[in-house]
Order: structure tokens, then sequence, then C-alpha cells
């Protein structure tokens, strides 16, 4: 146990301006993302929007930067996430699985694409 005495208000206090950051970050990302969307389209008025390569380079990025407690599997799930709501941001994506709701290639596909609509 530490000796410095753990004030509650203080670590909510703590959270809660993290959190206001943490936001501010994602929305300056999903920014940047729109605009890589504007650049792509400017170069190739059939551009591609998902770059599943770019995005596997992002996550090993994530992974090998991540210190921990939280472990790099679950850093990664977040991210992927994130990026979900960027690429969507860029263009609607739509992804087709086999079967009905909640099979394993669902899961699969959720997995790797992301929950964003
Ligand atoms: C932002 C881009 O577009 C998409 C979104 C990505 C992201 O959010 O990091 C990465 C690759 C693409 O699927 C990009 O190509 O860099």
């Amino acid at each position: 146990m530490s000796d410095t005495p753990i004030n509650l208000d203080e670590l909510r206090q703590r959270i809660d301006q993290l959190d206001s950051d943490i936001l501010n970050l994602i929305s300056e990302r999903a920014s940047c993302a729109q605009q890589v969307a504007h650049v792509k389209l400017a170069e190739d008025k059939d551009a591609v929007f998902y770059r599943p390569e770019r995005e596997a380079q992002v996550l090993r990025r994530i992974m090998a930067l991540n210190k921990g407690p939280l472990d790099s599997e679950e850093m990664a799930r977040l991210f992927r996430e994130i990026m979900s709501a960027c690429l969507a941001l860029e263009q609607p994506v739509k992804v087709a699985y086999l079967g009905p709701e909640g099979t394993f290639t669902q899961q699969a596909a959720l997995k790797h694409f992301g929950k964003a609509p």
C-alpha cells in the first residue's frame, strides 16, 4: 500500500479531467481521419477508404508502445473501435457475414472491423 492517503473525490476529479482529454484527443483524431478522406478523394475519385494494412500498422504500434496496466490485446481492442468509428466517418462500411446474428462469423467480423455503423 502507498503511504499517500487516497482521496476518492480527487481521484474522480482526475478521471473526469482525463476523460475530457481523451474525448478531445479522439475528436481530433476523427477530424484527422476526415481530412485523410478528403485527401484520398482528391487523389482518386474511386478512393479506397478502408486500408487494412494501415490499420494493422496502427495496432502493432499501439501494442508495442503500451506499458500497461491494460494489456496490449485490450488496448488494441479499444483502438480497433476508435479506428472503426473514424473509418465510418470517412465512409459507411458494409460488412457481410455468414449465418444469423450471434454466429462466430459475426463475432469475427465485429472483432476485426469494430462496431461502428
Ligand atoms: C485514416 C485512414 O483511413 C482509415 C482509418 C484508419 C484509422 O483510423 O487509423 C486507418 C486506415 C483506414 O482504414 C488512413 O488511411 O490513414
